[in-house]
């Protein structure tokens, strides 16, 4: 089955500070989204990327990306105004015959390819949906104002990273009722595994990675500097 991933690059940043997109910032001597792209076309199942890019940054971020060998085909579309709709321009510009799809935070830059593969290899395998998480370590209440509503049972919470995987089918379906539904109500859904989800969709869980973190903040910055010199070193040892 053809696996393709998608890679929604087209955020501002605004939480890591001013400066160009988030995906053009440097980590390590690189922009995030190289480092995005890279993961990707190292997954073996994973024969194209397409990367939405920010609208008035397509030109750069194709000259960018054309700098390197990647291992897969990679082409570059428009985003939209939010993730939902750069996900959806990936999605439009799919060839037909493309039946696994990946969608992947280009603020994710350090997810493993061994991640991005468990994910497609787990929807080849035996689900329509796949999500990478990772377990809570703090206790989580529910605040309104500054006064604790209640405390959640965090044994039954994860936090949820990126590569997601989808069949094609599934996530065309579930971005198509995105597209009808009530904005109001689809303003507040953060990732596409909860647009499944919400058309009765079945999506598993496979554990995630600390490497998979989003870059978010700037002392996320510092985290992954860390990581890849941690990387680094590892690579010069083996
Ligand atoms: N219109 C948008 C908004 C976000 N994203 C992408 O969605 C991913 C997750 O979004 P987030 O971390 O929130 O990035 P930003 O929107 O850039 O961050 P901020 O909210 O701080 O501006 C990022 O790879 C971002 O580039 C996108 O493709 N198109
Ligand atoms: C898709 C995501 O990375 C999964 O955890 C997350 O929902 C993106 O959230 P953001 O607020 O757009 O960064």
């Amino acid at each position: 089955m053809r696996t393709a991933a998608i890679v929604p690059a087209a955020g501002r940043g605004d939480r890591l500070g001013p400066g160009v997109p988030k995906a053009l910032r440097p980590l390590g001597g690189a922009p995030l989204l190289v480092h995005a792209v890279r993961a990707l076309a190292q997954a073996p199942s994973v024969e194209l990327v397409v990367v939405a890019a920010p609208v008035d940054d397509v030109h750069t971020v194709e000259r960018l990306l054309a700098d390197f060998e990647w291992g897969a085909e990679v082409v570059v579309v428009a985003g939209g105004v939010d993730r939902r709709q750069s996900v959806a321009h990936g999605l439009a510009a799919l060839p037909a015959d493309v039946e696994i799809v990946l969608v992947h935070d280009a603020a994710r830059p350090l997810a493993p390819s061994e991640l991005a593969e468990a994910v497609a290899v787990t929807v080849r395998t035996r689900a329509d949906a796949c999500i990478p998480v990772v377990p809570l370590v703090d206790t989580v209440k529910q605040v309104v104002g500054d006064q604790v509503v209640r405390t959640l049972d965090r044994s039954q919470l994860r936090a949820v990273q990126t590569p997601q995987g989808f069949r094609r089918s599934v996530l065309a379906k579930a971005h198509a009722w995105a597209a009808t539904a009530d904005p109001a109500e689809v303003a507040t859904i953060t990732d596409d595994a909860s647009l499944v989800e919400r058309i009765g969709g079945c999506v598993v869980t496979i554990p995630g990675a600390p490497e998979a973190f989003k870059v978010t903040q700037p002392s996320d910055l510092l985290l992954g500097e860390a990581f890849l010199t941690r990387r680094r070193a590892d690579g010069a040892r083996a």
